[in-house]
């Protein structure tokens, strides 16, 4: 229980994260944060009390109330001029906690606009656009438990699907929709939305960028159709028994125009392409008189005959996987983007620069997180091969009739046992037996939908939304046709986007309709670190400023500047002296674009070390650190992170050192300003920056703005 309303007409409402009713009086002692009844705990203001006489938030650490703050909400009780509501203390105390690594729920304090998208309309697609810490995860991630709660028979066949971008970052909210009482959703990345293939990396910016186009759908439609019938040349079979068989040109490209126009997924057309290339051969072979002593080349049934004979011929079959050969996904992407003739042939309207660039962007070690949107539009039109299952079927049936066959013979002698008798009511057929012993499916729907790449969904939700292409939304729609989805993200911490981004143009005009909904506030970044962001955003997007912060900590970020042999040190004294001088709260290195792989891999390093409790005394300041003395005991939930501004998308962190944010060689490109605000907009407390190059432009210490209702 987390809350209490107290109504005008004397009802009187606890409110918690589920709904408690007592059996025996049929009295509800808690209500479920989501029903009807719960909303003015979140909406009800003064000047709209809806019904409210006052609000109390009740804060608790374990089993221990810690404080009860009690808002008057009827203006009849209000002092003149005290109408406007302030910062709660509930909401002060949850922003300023410390970080643990793991997200938690926000049930207790969500705020009114937040409140409005959570409770939005599960129809059509939502887009919720705000700046860094508005709440964006916290409200979709609220969204599902309330759509889940809401539409809860719809959606518990349908499953609800929750994208983010990487799995640090699913790691991260992974706690918060249990805590909520929901463990149904589905949580994934982009590059493990295809059963059975996960991509180990990430392509460089234009690569990515390039395979995102819608145009790549197209390509791999042209990749698909040459797989069919290719050559427009006449084709000799030479059969078993020694017969050369001459297929016409012509003959072979209609038998192509007519299997296209069944419209199947290129490999589930296979075994019709085999019976009707089968008829062509035996028809041809007929009629050319090579045949003709045993059969009649105007009789359909000898051609028929014929046809069903050549069902053994390894020629015709081996013929056969020439002109219509089955494929995976992954043999045709890997032709495209490693063969120049094939790629040429598939890119009508593509630079050779371009080409260059799909075909630099191949790496055999594994798929890029960019070709899973490539790798599901080859499996959408080519289809799984159906022989497995063909001859899975049968088996199926074979084993059926023998289990018949045993049940009825069990029947038999329980029948003679029982005799003439036996109770009409508890006696089966053999069919019901078999059935009562065959395996039950008993996957969640979670599990199933997993597993099958053609699930639809009843609602997707996508997290850090600006991160996908036109393609990945391709996929996504796929999955979810009726467009039910929720989009939230930031357009200004896009990572792909090589130009200026914009909704509308990651969309690619697949979304039917949306609704815009806006967050405006900061609820994690203090002022004086969202002062320096503002900077780096203006180079993004001039003119634009930054969503304000709720509160402000007296402590404007550190610059240090240092010589290029003392970063790994002056970062490491920085990371330990929080964790030495804190028992809770996090701790993140964030490597930006001047930082070597040398260097990269030196902080890798220290982290690790430092993580498992030791201190390897990289040069941290304390004379303990430098005896190379434990640091802060290991808890088992790490408190220092290393990664690139990329991995720090979506988590926050107490203090966050960005390492090199600039280059000596060049500007910063746009994507890599992005990253930037990115990695700057982490902190929850404090901002350090250790560098040895000039800082990029943009990137200065500034005065501080006053916080939110300061
Ligand atoms: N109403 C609220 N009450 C308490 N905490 C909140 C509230 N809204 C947001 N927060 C907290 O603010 C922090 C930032 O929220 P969240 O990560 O959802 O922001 P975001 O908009 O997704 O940020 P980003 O785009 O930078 O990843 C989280 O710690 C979250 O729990």
């Amino acid at each position: 229980m987390f809350g209490h309303l107290g109504m005008l007409n004397g009802e009187r409402w606890y409110i918690g994260r589920m709904g408690i009713t007592d059996p025996a009086e049929k009295d509800t002692l808690l209500v479920d944060w989501r029903a009807p009844v719960s909303r003015p705990f979140y909406t009800a203001t003064p000047l709209q009390p809806d019904g409210t006489e006052d609000r109390s938030t009740i804060e608790s650490r374990g089993w221990t109330i810690t404080r009860v703050s009690t808002e008057t909400l009827d203006p009849s009780k209000l002092p003149e001029g005290a109408a406007s509501v302030g910062v709660s203390n509930a909401l002060m105390t949850a922003v300023s906690q410390h970080r643990t690594g793991r997200m938690n729920d926000i049930v207790a304090t969500i705020q009114r606009e937040q409140d409005n998208i959570i409770r939005s309309e599960l129809r059509g697609t939502l887009l919720v656009q705000g700046g860094p810490g508005t709440g964006k995860t916290a409200v979709a991630l609220h969204r599902a438990a309330f759509l889940l709660y809401e539409h809860r028979d719809r959606l518990a066949k349908s499953g609800v699907l929750i994208v983010g971008p990487n799995p640090t970052f699913l790691r991260y909210i992974g706690n918060v929709l249990p805590s909520l009482g929901e463990d149904s959703a589905i949580l994934t990345t982009i590059g493990d939305l295809l059963p059975g293939i996960t991509a180990t990396r990430t392509d460089p910016t234009a690569a990515a960028e390039l395979k995102g186009r819608l145009e790549l759908s197209r390509v791999i439609k042209r990749a698909v159709e040459r797989k069919q019938i290719s050559s427009n040349q006449p084709m000799t079979v030479t059969l078993d028994s020694g017969d050369a068989v001459t297929l016409s040109a012509s003959d072979l490209a209609e038998l192509r125009k007519q299997m296209r126009r069944l419209r199947r997924p290129h490999n589930q057309a296979r075994t019709v392409f085999e019976s009707r290339f089968r008829r062509l051969v035996a028809k041809t072979a007929l009629s050319s008189g090579d045949l003709q002593g045993l059969y009649s080349a105007s009789s359909a049934e000898d051609i028929a005959d014929l046809a069903s004979e050549l069902a053994e011929d390894d020629a015709v079959y081996a013929a056969a996987d020439i002109l219509w050969p089955i494929i995976s996904p992954s043999e045709l992407l890997r032709g495209l983007l490693t063969d120049p003739r094939e790629l040429t042939a598939c890119t009508h309207g593509f630079s050779r620069d371009e080409r260059e660039t799909l075909l630099a962007s191949y790496d055999a070690s594994g798929w890029s997180e960019s070709d899973i949107p490539l790798l599901d539009e080859a499996q959408e039109l080519l289809g799984n091969d159906p022989r497995p299952e063909i001859r899975a079927r049968a088996r199926a049936r074979a084993a059926d009739s023998q289990q018949l066959q045993y049940a009825q013979g069990v029947l038999d002698i329980f029948g003679d046992s029982t005799g003439e008798d036996a109770d009409e009511a508890s006696s089966v057929s053999a069919r019901e037996l078999v059935d009562r012993h065959q395996e039950r499916d008993n996957r969640t729907v979670a599990e199933r939908a997993y597993a099958d790449e053609a699930w639809t969904y009843g609602h997707i939700i996508v997290d850090e939304a600006q991160e996908l292409t036109p393609m990945a939304l391709r996929s996504l729609i796929r999955r979810c046709p009726t467009q039910s989805m929720t989009l939230v993200g930031d357009i200004h911490q896009a990572s792909v986007t090589l130009g200026r981004a914009d909704w509308d143009g990651i969309f690619g005009g697949q979304i039917r309709r949306y609704r815009r909904e806006d967050l405006t506030v900061n609820y994690r970044t203090p002022a004086e670190v969202m002062d320096i962001a503002a900077g780096v955003l203006s180079v993004i997007d001039p003119g634009e400023r930054p969503s304000a912060s709720i509160r402000s900590t007296g402590r404007p970020p550190t610059f240090d500047r240092v010589a290029e042999d003392d970063i790994v040190a002056r970062v490491l004294a920085e990371a330990t002296e929080f964790l030495r001088d804190t028992t809770e709260g996090t701790v993140a290195i964030i490597a930006g674009v001047g930082t070597s792989d040398t260097l990269a891999g030196q902080l890798r390093e220290a982290v690790r070390l430092l993580n498992t409790g030791v201190d390897a005394g990289f040069g941290a300041s304390s004379p303990e650190a430098k005896a190379g003395t434990r640091s802060a005991p290991s808890t088992g939930e790490e408190r220092l992170w290393v990664g690139s501004p990329r991995d720090s998308k979506g988590l926050e962190f107490d203090r966050v050192i960005v390492v090199e944010p600039g280059t000596a060689e060049r500007e910063l490109t746009l994507p890599e300003y992005r990253d930037l605000y990115v990695a700057l907009s982490r902190a929850t407390q404090d901002l350090v920056v250790v560098h040895a190059t000039p800082l990029p432009a943009g990137l200065t210490p500034s005065l501080v703005d006053s916080p939110l209702g300061a």
